[in-house]
């Protein structure tokens, strides 16, 4: 972690947001962009009332997709509780969309670290082939953060090739040298993409989080070459907010970031708010479309 010094100040952070804002709201009316984005979403259901019937017709919408809106691309994945891996797995058509399981005791990750583990191996063996899980926040806000790494990594040992996403719970760190660390300790240990939040606890995603964690990413990466991805989730649900990641996204780490192979949105609201937004560009008035 030393070779990662944080660096960033409060002003440098306020900066680079406002320029984000001021980049995106020229965005809004390009439709390009407005359709990069909902390629870049992680389609997410995480209710206690899910079921694998509601799943199922979760699925079916997004197989169908393509026929009511030939305008916009595929989604990059869906997101599920472990219960609906192999829903994913035997309903989407479409085997490029990822099938993003969220594990080892989401939301909170407290949990035996072999019941981390026999769940993430399930959800795997069941279909995912993407996992979302949670960082041990309080042993990290102990200080305790070998414990925190070594979870990350004994859990991505029983994962194969599927790709680990590591959630920060950014509202729970609360200072950007907080959210620094735990960006660093993710991505040393295993991480493949970095997550700000669960969606299931206040504040979630904001530009503030996201702003560290896309320069930990930079740093990262000029230090070691490595990629890492970085998915804003939790209460993302306008084009004008997306905009704003996309364009922290560009201003930090540059072009090669904006695919969905290194930018997701995590998100269960944007969906419908795109696909109405690049209807009405398209059609040249407003229609609110409530799809999903
Ligand atoms: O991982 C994704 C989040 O749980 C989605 O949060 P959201 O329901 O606020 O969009």
């Amino acid at each position: 972690m030393d070779k990662f010094p944080f660096k960033l100040t409060d002003e440098e952070i306020a900066k680079g947001i406002e320029a984000a804002k001021a980049e995106a709201a020229l965005l809004k009316q390009d439709k390009d962009v407005l359709k990069l984005l909902f390629n870049c979403i992680d389609l997410t259901s995480l209710n206690t009332e899910d079921s694998s019937d509601s799943i199922r017709d979760f699925v079916e919408k997004v197989n169908e997709l393509p026929k009511h809106f030939s305008l916009v691309p595929q989604v990059a994945a869906m997101c599920v509780y472990p219960a609906f891996a192999s829903v994913l797995k035997s309903g989407l058509q479409d085997k490029n969309i990822g099938r993003a399981v969220v594990s080892a005791g989401f939301p909170s990750s407290q949990t035996y670290l072999d019941v981390k583990k026999l769940e993430t191996q399930r959800a795997i063996d069941f279909g995912g082939n993407e996992i979302d899980i949670v960082i041990s926040v309080g042993e990290f806000l102990e200080g305790n953060y070998e414990f925190v790494g070594e979870e990350i990594t004994a859990i991505k040992s029983v994962m194969g090739d599927a790709h680990l996403k590591v959630i920060l719970e950014s509202g729970a760190l609360k200072e950007p040298n907080e959210i620094w660390t735990a960006s660093i300790i993710a991505m040393e240990y295993g991480g493949d993409f970095i997550k700000t939040s669960t969606g299931k606890q206040q504040p979630a995603a904001t530009f503030e989080a996201a702003f560290t964690m896309l320069s930990a990413i930079k740093s990262f990466h000029t230090e070691t070459g490595k990629k890492i991805g970085f998915k804003p989730a939790g209460g993302i649900s306008t084009a004008e907010d997306t905009l704003v990641y996309y364009c922290l996204v560009k201003q930090i780490c540059g072009d090669d970031w904006l695919n969905n192979k290194l930018f997701r949105i995590g998100a269960s609201r944007l969906a419908n708010n795109l696909l109405s937004d690049v209807a009405e560009i398209e059609n040249g008035f407003r229609k609110e479309i409530k799809y999903f």
